[in-house]
C-alpha cells in the first residue's frame, strides 16, 4: 500500500478556523490537482472529525476523470473510508450516499445499534479496542484490494498516521489566509512528538494559485 497524505493549510498552517468550520484554502488550481489525485487513489480517507465538521463527499468533481476511471475499469468514484471508534457517522452524512463505496473503520467499542445501521450503507472494518488500530485497520483495507491511498485528514488521524509509521508522502498547499487561533486544527495535531520526530526529504516545490505546494517523502 502506497499512503500519500495531501491537506491545505493557511499561511500560519491552519487547516479550518477554531470553530472547526470548514475554509476554502486552495483555488481552483488546487482543487483540480486534488480532484486529480482522488481520480489516481483507490480510496480517499477521512477522520470521523472531519465527516461530522465538513459532511465530505470526496467524490471525484470532474466527470472526464471519472470516465478515465471507468475506461481502466475502476469505478467512477474511488473508495471513501473513514476512521471512526465508535460509529459517530451520521447516517445521512454524504460519505454514506452511492457514488462510491464506503469502508467505516470502528474499534470494538463501537455500540452494536450503530454497527447495524452503518453495516446497510457501508463495509465495517473493526480493528483495535479504543481507539481504531491503524495498522491493522489499513493491513484489511489493503486485503480489500485498497493499495494506492489518499488521506484528506484531519489533523488527528494526520498525526496517528505518521505515529504508525504509515505515511509514505505528504503535499501541502500553503495558501494565502490566515486563520490564527491557538485551538484551531493543524497539520498533525493529536498528542505531538516529543522525540523520534518523523523526518521528511523535500522532493518538489511549485508555485500553485497564490499559494505553494510542498511535496514531501518520508526519509528512510
Ligand atoms: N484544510 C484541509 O485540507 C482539511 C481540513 N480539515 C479540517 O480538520 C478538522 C477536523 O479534523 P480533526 O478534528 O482533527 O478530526 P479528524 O478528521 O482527524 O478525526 C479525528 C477523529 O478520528 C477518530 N479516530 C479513531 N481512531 C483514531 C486514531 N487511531 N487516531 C486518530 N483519530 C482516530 C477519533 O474520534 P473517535 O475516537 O470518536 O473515533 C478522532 O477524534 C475540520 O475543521 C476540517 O474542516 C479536514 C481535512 C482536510
Ligand atoms: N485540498 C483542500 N483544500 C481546501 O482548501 C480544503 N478546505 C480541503 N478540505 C477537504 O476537502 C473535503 C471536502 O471534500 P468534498 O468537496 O466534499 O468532496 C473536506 O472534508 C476536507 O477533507 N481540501
Amino acid at each position: 500500500m502506497h499512503v500519500v497524505v495531501n491537506a491545505a493549510m493557511s499561511a500560519d498552517g491552519k487547516l479550518s478556523s477554531h470553530r472547526r468550520e470548514q475554509i476554502a484554502i486552495s483555488g481552483d488550481a488546487d482543487f483540480d490537482r486534488v480532484d486529480r489525485l482522488r481520480a489516481d487513489s483507490d480510496a480517499v480517507v477521512v477522520g470521523v472529525g472531519t465527516v461530522l465538521a465538513d459532511d465530505p463527499r470526496l467524490t471525484v468533481k470532474d466527470e472526464s476523470l471519472r470516465d478515465e476511471r471507468l475506461e481502466r475499469g475502476d469505478p467512477a468514484n474511488p473508495a471513501r473510508v473513514v476512521v471512526d471508534s465508535r460509529g459517530r457517522t451520521p447516517l445521512e452524512a454524504e460519505i454514506l450516499d452511492d457514488e462510491a463505496a464506503t469502508y467505516v473503520c470502528l474499534s470494538e467499542r463501537a455500540p452494536i445499534d450503530r454497527r447495524m445501521e452503518l453495516s446497510d450503507r457501508a463495509d465495517l472494518v473493526t480493528a483495535g479496542e479504543e481507539r481504531v488500530d491503524l495498522l491493522r485497520a489499513f493491513a484489511a483495507l489493503e486485503r480489500e484490494g485498497l493499495e494506492q491511498v489518499m488521506v484528506e485528514g484531519g489533523g488527528e488521524l494526520i498525526f496517528s498516521l505518521f505515529e504508525a509509521g504509515l505515511v509514505d508522502e505528504l503535499r501541502v498547499f500553503v495558501g494565502p489566509k490566515i486563520i490564527g487561533g491557538r485551538d484551531a486544527p493543524t497539520l498533525a495535531d493529536g498528542e505531538g512528538f516529543v522525540e523520534e520526530f518523523p523526518t521528511l526529504t523535500l522532493a518538489e516545490v511549485a508555485r500553485v494559485d497564490d499559494g505553494v505546494l510542498l511535496v514531501w517523502r518520508i526519509a528512510e
